[in-house]
């Protein structure tokens, strides 16, 4: 028999979803999809029902990828040693032949089939494609705390964006494509450049003046201290946290790439649990907005 109230509640959903489908109607959606939130291949199928059921919606999502567990794990296997410093990774000219096979090769096809597979029409690019993204080496120092003295440490191969160059993005969203991304691009020496995947999702969601950015990662959000979810932060909250020590480690990077996407004009970021199946609908198409969202 028939459970009405069910329907009932079935329906609902459906209807609460309209005025956020009438809200990011025709915008531009970054989603940066992290090697951690990748998890098994029941957890990729829901990402790329999300993405599609997005498209279909009429919302125009680019997904930007990372890899990092998967890279280690291809390293490890080839016997290549891999340190991270400042939480990017040491990239000699072995690894980011490595890197750029992982991320551009296996990982980015891999994404585009099962969106496809779910009926989605993706294409996987990377920062190379069309000079997407021109990458210029970083430079780190870090202060040793004995003698207090700076030192350069050199990460080799490891890149951020210099420029973005939107034209080839505007053709795949005209197309009615959705881009696949790896963070890989050239810089203007010709070398090929890792790049960690928050940064480059965060210059291309400013560049593409994208209405939301949203970063996938393994825990629910931004915690304080007792690790309580925070759901809202200003910048300037965002950089208490830092200054007092409650956001850490990887963190870090992430939440100063929401505040270059903000201050680059995207209106607001959300850093949200990768590993809660449809997180993405969850938080762009219900009232339950999920993670930490940050703002001007
Ligand atoms: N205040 C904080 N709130 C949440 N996570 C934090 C905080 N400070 C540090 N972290 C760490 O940041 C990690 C997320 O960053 P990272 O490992 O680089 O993610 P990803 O691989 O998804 O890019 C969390 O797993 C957690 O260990
Ligand atoms: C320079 C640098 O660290 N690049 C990263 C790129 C992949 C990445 O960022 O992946 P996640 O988002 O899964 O961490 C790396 O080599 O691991």
């Amino acid at each position: 028999m028939t459970d009405l109230p069910d329907i009932f509640t079935r329906a609902e959903i459906l209807v609460q979803a309209l005025p956020h489908m009438q809200r990011y109607d025709q915008e531009i959606v970054v989603v940066k999809y992290g090697g951690h939130a990748m998890g098994d291949p029941a957890a990729a199928e829901d990402f790329a029902e999300d993405i599609v059921l997005l498209e279909q919606a009429g919302v125009k999502p680019i997904v930007v990828h990372g890899g990092g567990p998967q890279i280690g794990a291809m390293l490890d296997k080839l016997g290549i040693k891999s340190e991270f410093a400042n939480g990017l990774r040491v990239t000699d000219k072995a690894t980011v032949e490595v890197v750029e096979m992982v991320l551009a090769g296996s990982i980015n096809k891999q994404i585009v089939g099962t969106i496809s597979a779910e009926g989605g029409k993706a294409i996987g690019l990377c920062g190379k494609d069309g000079s997407m993204v021109i990458a210029r080496k970083v430079t780190r120092t870090t202060v040793d705390p004995d003698s207090n003295i700076e030192r350069h440490v050199d990460l080799g191969f490891v890149g951020e964006p210099e420029r973005v160059n939107r034209a080839v993005l505007d053709a795949v969203l005209a197309a009615e494509l959705t881009p696949v991304l790896a963070p890989v691009a050239v810089g203007e020496d010709g070398a090929t450049y890792n790049i960690n995947a928050d940064t480059f999702a965060g210059a291309i969601a400013g560049a593409m003046r994208a209405k939301r950015l949203l970063l996938l990662t393994d825990v629910p959000g931004v915690l304080d201290k007792d690790k309580r979810l925070l759901p809202e932060l200003t910048v300037e909250q965002c950089r208490e946290l830092i200054a007092d020590g409650t956001i850490t480690a990887g963190m870090i990077p992430k939440v100063e790439t929401c505040i270059y996407a903000l201050e680059q004009g995207v209106e607001g970021v959300v850093i949200l649990d990768g590993k809660v199946p449809h997180a993405c609908l969850l938080e762009l198409l219900t009232d339950h907005g999920a993670g930490t969202l940050i703002r001007r």
